[in-house]
């Protein structure tokens, strides 16, 4: 875990605003996010949200559900256009980067279940993302070496997420858990140095959460990546992250520690809140 809770002018400054509770400018993030926004309409879904992940970090974004987390994501890498505000990348402004072209920047979002090639092996899955990563360099590879080169990468990455063994299996027979564990090593192909995972254990049992979060922990410490993770896991969330940052309505409630955000009020009563307006006891 990186230490940057030293840094953490919150922890003084009970008054400090968003902005200032992250330790870096945006601008000088390995990802950043400055007053970025996104309106549906009369809807502020994420409203001038602020973020600065240094390189290394395993930062959680947590909130009640409707809180902005996902809408967040998709601006982030431009799935949705923002309304407002900038996006940066290892200290480059990449706002008006469109979607296809941030995993060439570094930055990628792991794979959903439905962007599986589902009747491929699991080898093919992850040599296919690597040889489309590889096309920019080998465009007119007339000697195959992008093939080549791709199946080298697929063959690291299913040992690093531990899919050796199910290499030759169809994607459509994976178990839930093994399918996202496929979704993060097709992500991991292209070479990211930012990876966005959005609820990586929802729907898995406990055994399989917990095999998740050692895969994501692994990947973060083995290739030094910046994780940007949304998890409902609190067990996950307080035990794995380096720092968490809480949406709420949109809007940033607090960056902290685990500990700092375990101990915050403001983050209890918005959880708690949001329980009592659904009538959950
Ligand atoms: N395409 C859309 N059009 C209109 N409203 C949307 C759209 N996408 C999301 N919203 C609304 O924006 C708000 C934030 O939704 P979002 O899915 O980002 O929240 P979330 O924190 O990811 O929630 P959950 O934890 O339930 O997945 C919600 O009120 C949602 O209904």
């Amino acid at each position: 875990m990186t230490d940057s809770a030293t840094t953490d002018p919150s922890t003084t400054d009970p008054d400090a605003s968003t902005a200032d509770r992250e330790s870096i400018d945006p601008a000088e993030a390995a990802l950043g996010a400055r007053g970025l926004t996104k309106r549906f309409g009369e809807l502020t879904a994420v409203g001038g949200v602020d973020l600065a992940v240094p390189e290394g970090e395993l930062r959680a974004i947590i909130g009640p559900n409707g809180a902005g987390k996902t809408t967040f994501f998709n601006v982030l890498t431009n799935a949705l256009e923002p309304t407002a505000g900038s996006v940066y990348l290892h200290g480059e402004e990449i706002t008006e980067t469109p979607q296809h072209a941030r995993p060439h920047d570094g930055l990628v979002r792991s794979f959903q279940s439905n962007q599986l090639f589902t009747e491929q092996t699991v080898h093919e899955n992850v040599r296919i993302v690597a040889q489309t990563a590889e096309q920019g360099a080998f465009s007119l590879d007339l000697l195959g070496r992008g093939r080549d080169v791709a199946t080298e990468r697929a063959r690291e990455v299913l040992e690093l997420t531990e899919l050796e063994d199910l290499a030759d299996e169809t994607a459509k027979n994976l178990s839930h858990g093994d399918q996202r564990r496929l979704g993060i090593a097709m992500a991991l192909a292209t070479d990211p140095s930012v990876l966005l995972l959005d609820e990586p254990t929802s729907g898995l049992g406990a055994a399989e959460t917990e095999t998740t979060a050692d895969l994501i922990e692994d990947i973060q410490s083995e290739l030094g990546l910046t994780l940007l993770l949304i998890e409902h896991d609190m067990n996950i969330v307080l035990s794995r992250s380096d720092r968490i940052t809480v949406l709420h309505r949109g809007e940033v409630l607090t960056t902290g520690t685990p500990a700092e955000i375990r101990d915050d009020d403001e983050v209890q009563e918005a959880y708690l809140g949001e329980r009592d307006e659904e009538g959950s006891p």
